[in-house]
């Protein structure tokens, strides 16, 4: 399980996040939901480390059987990189970050590109993919770093709202291999439909 506990986080004088508590158990879909600049992308970010706290706790208890402290992020922009193939995009950080062979770097993003219905589109760039496909092949590319929790920011606002609930399916497929699933999102009838919990971040 991911525990935050009494989490702070100020930008100057604007105190963003006042002692802020979240636990995820592995397996589970946990929805953030609240008001603009309540400081939803703060937390995610603080957690992936991208962002560093002032002060408070985020561990990691014993459920977890390995101690792999590992946090993806799946960008509301999805960032990928435009001069790289869809199969490029995924291997990418496997093989120069992991030090993965090559061969292996490939089996493994193909099987997560049928995972997540992207097959066909292996050669394809950024500018020639839909913004559901563009989010598929950032999901994959999340997902092949074997996280053990993947965070989501706003996954369902850059789509079209009939792709709404393919987004759901999907993070019900990534809680269902076992991760623990975090999602900021604006949108509540999202959140009742696929979170098993919700948090409110208030002021
Ligand atoms: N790097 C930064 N420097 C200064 N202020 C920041 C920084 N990042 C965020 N903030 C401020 O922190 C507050 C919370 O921002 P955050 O993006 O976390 O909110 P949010 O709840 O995700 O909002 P939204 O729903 O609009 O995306 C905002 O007032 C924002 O202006």
């Amino acid at each position: 399980m991911l525990k935050v506990e009494n989490l702070n986080k100020s930008f100057g004088d604007k105190k963003v996040l006042v002692n802020t508590n979240l636990e995820v158990e592995k397996g589970s879909i946990v929805m953030i939901v609240g008001e603009s600049g309540v400081g939803k992308t703060t937390l995610i970010r603080c957690l992936c480390g991208l962002e560093v706290y002032d002060s408070g706790r985020i561990s990691f208890s014993h459920d977890d059987e390995v101690e792999d402290k590992s946090i993806g992020l799946v960008f509301q922009n999805f960032n990928l990189f435009p001069h790289f193939s869809v199969i490029k995009n995924i291997t990418y950080s496997l093989i120069k970050g992991r030090k993965m062979i090559k061969e292996d770097a490939i089996k493994k993003a193909k099987e997560l590109i049928e995972l997540l219905g992207l097959s066909g589109l292996e050669d394809s760039y950024e500018y020639q993919l839909s913004g559901g496909q563009k989010q598929r092949v950032a999901i994959a590319r999340a997902l092949a770093m074997e996280p053990q929790y993947l965070c989501f920011d706003e996954p369902t606002s850059a789509l079209d709202y009939k792709l709404r609930d393919s987004v759901g399916e999907i993070l019900k497929t990534v809680a269902s291999k076992g991760m623990g699933v975090i999602v900021i999102t604006h949108d509540r009838d999202f959140a009742d439909k696929y979170g098993n919990k919700i948090y409110e971040l208030g002021r």
